[in-house]
């Protein structure tokens, strides 16, 4: 059924934060929902079995989600690159003398989507960054045509790179699904609370002017995995045309 791809303006925007939350509600709203990982780098090898260990933000998703990990997770159906070094998915998939197969990616989430009405599929990094020498994650996305949820934050040089962002999706003449705000970087600590009120403001009128069919969803700073609401608006559930 429905696949919807998380990306962010930037490497730890809160893209696994997003996708882990956004599980949880659609969870709360009887959806059967899993999360995916197109690749993951920065994983660490098992000592007891040589192997690489399940992808870290599939074991945060669930964490989030507040299930156990899935016989999907266990075969690593939910994330079948994993690399050792935390880089961009290009770099470490050739220092792992490996090349990515994106095919074996599609047919994981195929296979997710058999099972369950949702599949949210979080990227590395941001929209453009390479998963092999000759593709970019968004080059990716186009081939598949899934609309696209983009988590930004408050930080300085936030409205620069998510209009950037909304341009590239746009001009691949893909579907801007939603723009997640993550509340992670206003504090006066990481930048400015004038200035992540004044990038709230900007973006929510940049949105309804020139993308109002986009959701506009906001994510608090997560004190508690287990108790944070995240509010989904009916439109949200409805554009997922799944009952
Ligand atoms: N809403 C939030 N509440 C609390 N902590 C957060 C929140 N969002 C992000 N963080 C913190 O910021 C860090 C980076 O966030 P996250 O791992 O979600 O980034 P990412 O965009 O998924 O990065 P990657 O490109 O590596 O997948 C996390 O380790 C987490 O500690
Ligand atoms: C290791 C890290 N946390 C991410 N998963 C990978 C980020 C790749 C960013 C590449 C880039 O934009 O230069
Ligand atoms: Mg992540």
């Amino acid at each position: 059924m429905s696949v919807l791809f998380i990306s962010g303006i930037d490497t730890d925007i809160g893209k696994t934060y997003a996708t882990g939350m956004l599980a949880k509600e659609l969870m709360k709203q009887s959806i059967n929902v899993i999360t995916q990982k197109l690749v993951q780098t920065g994983v660490a090898i098992n000592p007891d079995n040589g192997e690489m260990n399940i992808a870290d933000d599939i074991i945060i998703h669930r964490q989030l989600m507040g299930i156990a990990l899935q016989p999907y997770d266990l075969d690593f159906t939910t994330c079948p690159y994993r690399y050792q070094k935390p880089a961009s998915p290009h770099l470490s998939a050739q220092l792992a003398g490996h090349t990515l197969d994106p095919e074996v990616i599609t047919n994981a989430t195929q296979s997710l989507q058999v099972d369950y009405e949702v599949v949210l599929l979080e990227g590395a990094g941001g929209l453009l960054v390479p998963i092999t020498e000759a593709l970019l994650t968004l080059d990716y996305i186009a081939t598949q045509g899934y609309p696209v949820i983009l988590v930004t934050s408050g930080r300085l040089g936030s409205i620069n790179h998510t209009l950037l962002s909304l341009e590239a999706i746009t001009s691949r003449g893909l579907d801007v699904h939603s723009v997640i705000y993550n509340h992670i970087h206003d504090s006066a600590a990481q930048t400015d609370e004038q200035i992540a009120t004044s990038t709230i403001d900007f973006l929510q009128n940049y949105l309804a002017q020139n993308y109002p069919d986009t959701h506009w969803l906001q994510l608090p700073m997560q004190d508690d995995l287990y108790e944070t609401v995240f509010d989904l608006p009916t439109t949200f559930i409805k554009s997922l045309k799944i009952r």
